[in-house]
């Protein structure tokens, strides 16, 4: 697969690279941004995704994330994709609202038209993206771990659960818990999938783990201070299924963060030792 190269910067002993590739999965040029730490030649080193939220591109977390300095002291790469397919022939909202459409693509196989033809950001990251960066990166692919903040969050989750055996760590800031049962969920899963709620469980993390799906542990991170805590993010739901299930999780409520990413990049280095130390073994 041929990938072209937008930009490679040294940075904290590493490279920030942001590429750009035709992709199969959503028939679309996608754009992402990797960062590799300096490593011995022939080294392979493990990965972190990171999912990012409505209205972001790989931009948001590569320019505010603040994961550079961790990642070159653990020896972890960093991959940053879009969060939706992108261009002129790409359907957007109706009403070009941000929790729809152009960056809000919720990591979900579109089956409505006229979504399904590009909206296929399950594929892409479960199988594309993993792919490639196996291909054309000094990754160890063996040990990958995902973490994602809000819609990306949803997107970690839900990934993870859904592939137990490709992702050896999961985390999230701020994640959407339960897409069946808020309004920005409710208006993604409707339009890309239609209206029979039971095939929306395959993208809800409290659904899948009531329907049996497990990871080993889950680590989150939420603020208290986050305007979308009590409408959109719930993450009490996620508690309770974890609870009901024995699936192990860490629910740090952090006092007096928002959901921007002052908070994601506060605690970015703790996610990233966690994920160290799991994709370690
Ligand atoms: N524009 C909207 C809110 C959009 C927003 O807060 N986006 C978050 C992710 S929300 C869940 O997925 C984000 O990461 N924004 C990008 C950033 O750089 O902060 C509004 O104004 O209400």
């Amino acid at each position: 697969m041929s990938l072209e190269v937008i930009s490679k910067i040294r940075s904290h002993g590493g490279t920030q690279g942001v590429y750009k590739h035709a992709s199969s999965a959503t028939g679309t040029d996608m754009e992402f941004s990797v960062f590799v730490p300096d490593h011995a030649a022939g080294a392979t080193l493990p990965v972190v995704i990171y999912l990012s939220g409505l209205t972001c591109s790989q931009a948001n977390v590569t320019e505010k994330g603040e994961y550079r300095a961790a990642c070159a002291a653990l020896g972890l790469i960093f991959v940053a994709p879009d969060t939706s397919p992108r261009g002129a022939d790409v359907p957007d909202d109706a009403e070009g609202a941000y929790d729809f459409g152009l960056g809000a693509g919720f990591y979900v196989n579109a089956t409505e038209a006229p979504f399904g033809q590009h909206y296929n950001m399950r594929d892409y990251i479960e199988r594309e993206l993993h792919a490639l960066i196996g291909a054309d990166f000094p990754a160890d692919i063996s040990r990958v771990a995902i973490m994602g903040h809000s819609m990306g969050g949803h997107g970690a989750l839900t990934i993870a659960l859904r592939n137990r055996d490709q992702y050896k760590s999961v985390s999230a800031f701020a994640p959407i818990v339960s897409p069946l049962n808020c309004p920005w969920g409710e208006k993604a899963l409707s339009g890309y999938l239609g209206a029979d709620r039971a095939a929306w469980r395959t993208y809800d993390a409290c659904a899948l783990i009531e329907d049996g799906a497990r990871v080993a542990d889950i680590l989150v991170d939420q603020g208290t201070g986050d305007n979308f805590l009590e409408t959109q993010l719930k993450p009490d739901l996620l508690a309770a299924a974890c609870a009901a299930a024995d699936q192990p999780v860490t629910l740090r409520m952090q006092e007096g963060y928002d959901h921007s990413y002052y908070f994601i990049s506060t605690f970015m280095a703790e996610h990233l030792e966690w994920h160290a130390a799991r994709l370690r073994v």
